[in-house]
């Protein structure tokens, strides 16, 4: 039997004709198969090597070729990704568990993964490829499955075979999360946001007590029975819940974790396979303090919610595409109780809006020890436009004032507090000094926000306004975009892991 080394020296020799990607010829299902570059396209190559083999099942052109075998030309569609993650189980996600360090690496243009592969082949750090959210699908007009393929062509392409997660980001629906794990997804991220009550921080002790008694009494006295007059010992802190602070919590909690519950017993305990499960209460207005974090934790517990991590609302901002924003030692005194209510449940905390949070990477891999996942997305979506900006600096500079036109739209989706007075300004910059715009905070954020409206923009006749040009130009310089990828989050994880040295 020949060895992974052998079969390729035979098919880069035998097959010489096609722009063969290296690491993704592999034997399987009677065939080999591997990944090539056609113009304009990336194809895979089917060739049979036995009868009786799947050759007949993959979708695409049969083709004559010298070698006498049979050769088909199957186009990177969903039925041929289905049977590719059949016939190499390595292609195909995995539930990645509560342990150890990993990073979401959400790719809006479903071209990105590769890059990041070539980095986390570099190091022990586990991807979560396919991570998007129904908000960015919408705002990019793409599917579960869209995302799905990619990351399985990617892992193909790049012969990764560590396995990789894939993430339905900040669901919010029992449909949602039906869907994504009828796909096949292994981590489910439940957004809860639209369940906690904001409303009770505004409220007077008198309003909030007697609202919390209008709740059923069993209820609440059990809540009293449990936490009331108690210490809970965390990692060297009491924490202790008062009256006035219990009720706030019940109140501002409560529907929320119901609602978690609901999901967990009957979508995620019933998928009959291994599921990482993520509670979300990051995008809400109330910081989750260190003993709400306790709370919410302990509830899910007494609930019999098993969840594999939880992402709270930190103080301060995380916001899109930029560096923390707020005050570091009160961000590392609670991130410190953060991360020891965590290990003392046992699940890991997520960090999500993880973009270029580089201030704050230290304390956050000092404390977790790594053993945290961190989400990105956005932050790849800027480094392909920084490679737009060094191609071809007419488009960048088309999309950079379109997206300055559609800012304001944009903010209907995403929270940031960008100053446009502080935008650079591009048109006086020269061509060779246009990736700098990748540098400026506002800048940044401008372009973060409106990836949807600029990847959907449409000319008059219906045609796309800049994504043919776009996934084009990407296509041609495919090696600089992944070389900014592992430049960019190699640089998150050298913050990150910059405290776990010996
Ligand atoms: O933009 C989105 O909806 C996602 O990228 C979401 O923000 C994700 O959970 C994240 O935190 C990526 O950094």
């Amino acid at each position: 039997m020949q060895t992974k080394e052998e079969l390729r020296r035979t098919i880069l020799s035998e097959f010489g004709d096609y722009r063969i990607y290296p690491e993704s010829i592999y034997r399987a299902g009677g065939c080999v198969l591997f990944l090539a570059k056609d113009e304009g396209q990336k194809l895979l190559i089917v060739v049979e090597e036995e009868a009786g083999s799947a050759f007949d099942r993959f979708v695409g052109p049969q083709v004559y070729h010298p070698s006498g075998k049979r050769v088909k030309e199957a186009p990177l569609q969903p039925v041929n990704a289905a049977i590719v993650r059949e016939l190499l189980p390595f292609t195909a996600p995995v539930a990645l568990g509560a342990t150890g360090m990993s990073l979401g690496l959400g790719d809006r243009l479903g071209i990105a993964s590769p890059g990041h592969l070539r980095l986390i082949k570099k190091t022990g750090v586990r991807p979560v490829l396919a991570q998007q959210s129904v908000r960015e699908l919408t705002l990019t007009n793409r599917t579960y499955t869209d995302v799905l393929d990619a990351a399985t062509w990617a892992v193909l392409q790049e012969g990764y075979e560590s396995g990789f997660g894939a993430d339905g980001d900040h669901l919010k629906t029992a449909e949602e999360i039906r869907g994504a794990l009828d796909l096949g997804f292994t981590m489910i991220t439940l957004d809860a946001s639209a369940h906690i009550d904001n409303t009770v921080g505004q409220k007077s002790a008198k309003q909030v007590a007697d609202l919390y008694h209008t709740l059923p009494a069993d209820y609440t006295a059990d809540m009293e029975e449990y936490y009331l007059g108690k210490a809970f010992i965390i990692g060297g802190m009491a924490i202790t819940f008062d009256t006035e602070t219990l009720q706030r919590l019940v109140l501002t909690y409560g529907k929320a974790l119901a609602f978690m519950g609901y999901i967990y017993h009957t979508l995620i305990a019933n998928a009959g396979r291994a599921v990482d499960f993520e509670i979300s209460i990051d995008e809400t207005a109330t910081p989750t303090t260190p003993a709400a974090h306790y709370f919410v934790a302990s509830e899910l517990g007494r609930m019999g919610v098993k969840f594999t991590s939880l992402a709270p609302r930190f103080c301060g901002e995380f916001q899109k595409g930029i560096d923390y924003i707020g005050d570091l030692h009160q961000f590392a005194e609670e991130f410190k109780s953060h991360a020891a209510i965590a290990d003392h449940f046992g699940y890991r905390l997520s960090i999500h809006s993880g973009s270029d949070k580089f201030s704050v990477f230290p304390v956050i891999g000092r404390y977790t020890r790594g053993r945290v996942h961190v989400k990105t997305a956005g932050t790849n979506w800027l480094e392909a436009l920084r490679v737009v900006a060094r191609i071809n600096p007419a488009l960048f500079r088309e999309i950079y004032a379109f997206a300055r036109e559609v800012f304001d739209e944009a903010k209907k989706y995403y929270h940031v507090t960008t100053d446009l007075t502080r935008l650079p300004d591009v048109a006086a910059m020269a061509d060779d000094v246009l990736p700098t715009v990748l540098d400026h905070n506002d800048a940044r954020q401008v372009l973060h926000i409106t990836y949807g409206l600029v990847l959907t923009a449409a000319n008059a006749d219906g045609s796309y306004r800049f994504k043919d040009d776009l996934y084009e130009l990407w296509f041609d310089h495919e090696d600089e975009y992944y070389a900014a990828l592992e430049n960019h989050i190699g640089r998150h994880l050298a913050k990150l892991t910059e405290n776990l040295k010996d």
